[in-house]
């Protein structure tokens, strides 16, 4: 299915674009919430982001998985649950599936990129363009998610975007959830354990997520329930909307469950298959009052909701 996830042109409000046309975003906006309020997940060309900074910042991230295990090491992600959650994670450390334990851990490694740093947490110093492309990477994420969320709020017909919009000040800043995961599944082994996965299926927790990816292997499921291929498509960004977004928005909007699969040729089982995920969150003092006014959820801080979420994934010690 590409074909369910629509593919949309984002130009009218691209990070490129200075002469924004009221008309033009009008549009943008109606193609956005159809995708948003159905499938969940949309394919944006013309963003901003060109593909030759992604395949930078795929490569730079390549130089630091390529450092041996002690020195990476050094540069875990905290497992404690409480903890800010920046750094690494080795492979087959994290199960991301919601029948959980049934599987085995996800067979990827992955960094996560999480500013503020925390006391006692460092850049990798074997690889110095680590940080400076990634924070750029991050900061170009940043700045398309804001757009998004700005169409979403318009979209939604909230009467004061600008206080929405306000939930997300300290993005970057601490007290704010947002991250940018670098993966990386290697080649598939000879022998795979049974049902493991390179990603179990989920949904993610935030409010909206920016994914680039090279190679195939995710899945989506789609309006009959099934999962299917949404395949990279070259110089597009796919967005989905995330779990604390769909809660705030009374379920107007939908967060939807993916995984990333073993591919099946031969061919394709041989190569590594990167990718980089943007997780919006809003700030964590946020207050999660339906957007709609409704009461259909109690309201409650997004911490607190996060929280929740984080404490019923599995992450194996
Ligand atoms: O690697 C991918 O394509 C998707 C990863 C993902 O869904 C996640 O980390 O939440
Ligand atoms: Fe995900």
């Amino acid at each position: 299915m590409s074909g369910q996830i629509p593919v949309v042109d984002f130009s009218a409000y691209s990070l490129d674009n200075k002469n924004v046309n009221e008309v033009e975003l009008q549009a943008l906006t109606d193609e956005l919430m159809h995708a948003f309020t159905t499938v969940g997940f949309v394919y944006l060309k013309n963003t901003g982001i060109s593909s030759s900074k992604v395949y930078d910042t795929f490569d730079v991230a390549d130089k630091f998985y390529l450092q041996p295990e002690t020195v990476k090491e050094k540069y875990s992600r905290p497992l404690d649950k409480t903890a800010e959650r920046h750094g690494w994670m080795a492979l087959e450390r994290e199960n991301l599936s919601l029948i959980g334990q049934s599987r085995p851990n996800d067979l990827k490694e992955c960094f996560n990129v999480m500013p503020p740093l925390s006391e006692g947490q460092t850049w990798p110093a074997e690889v110095p363009e680590f940080e400076p492309v990634m924070m750029d990477f991050f900061n170009s994420c940043h700045e398309l998610a804001m757009r998004l969320l700005e169409i979403i709020g318009r979209g939604l017909a909230i009467k004061d975007v600008d206080s929405f919009l306000g939930k997300f000040k300290n993005v970057g800043k601490g007290g704010n959830g947002t991250n940018l995961r670098s993966l990386r599944y290697p080649p598939v082994p000879e022998v795979v354990k049974e049902n493991q996965v390179r990603c179990g299926e989920h949904t993610d927790f935030g409010c909206l997520s920016l994914l680039f990816q090279d190679n195939p292997g995710l899945e989506v499921v789609n309006l009959e329930g099934e999962y299917v291929p949404a395949r990279p498509i070259p110089d597009t960004t796919l967005v989905n909307i995330a779990d604390t977004l769909q809660r705030w928005s009374a379920d107007k909007l939908k967060s939807t469950r993916h995984r990333v699969v073993m591919p099946d040729s031969e061919e394709e089982r041989r190569r590594v298959r990167r990718s980089l995920a943007f997780f919006c969150h809003c700030d964590s003092d946020a207050e999660l009052r339906c957007l709609d006014g409704s009461d259909k959820y109690q309201s409650l801080l997004a911490r607190e909701y996060i929280n929740e979420r984080i404490n019923a994934t599995y992450l194996s010690g």
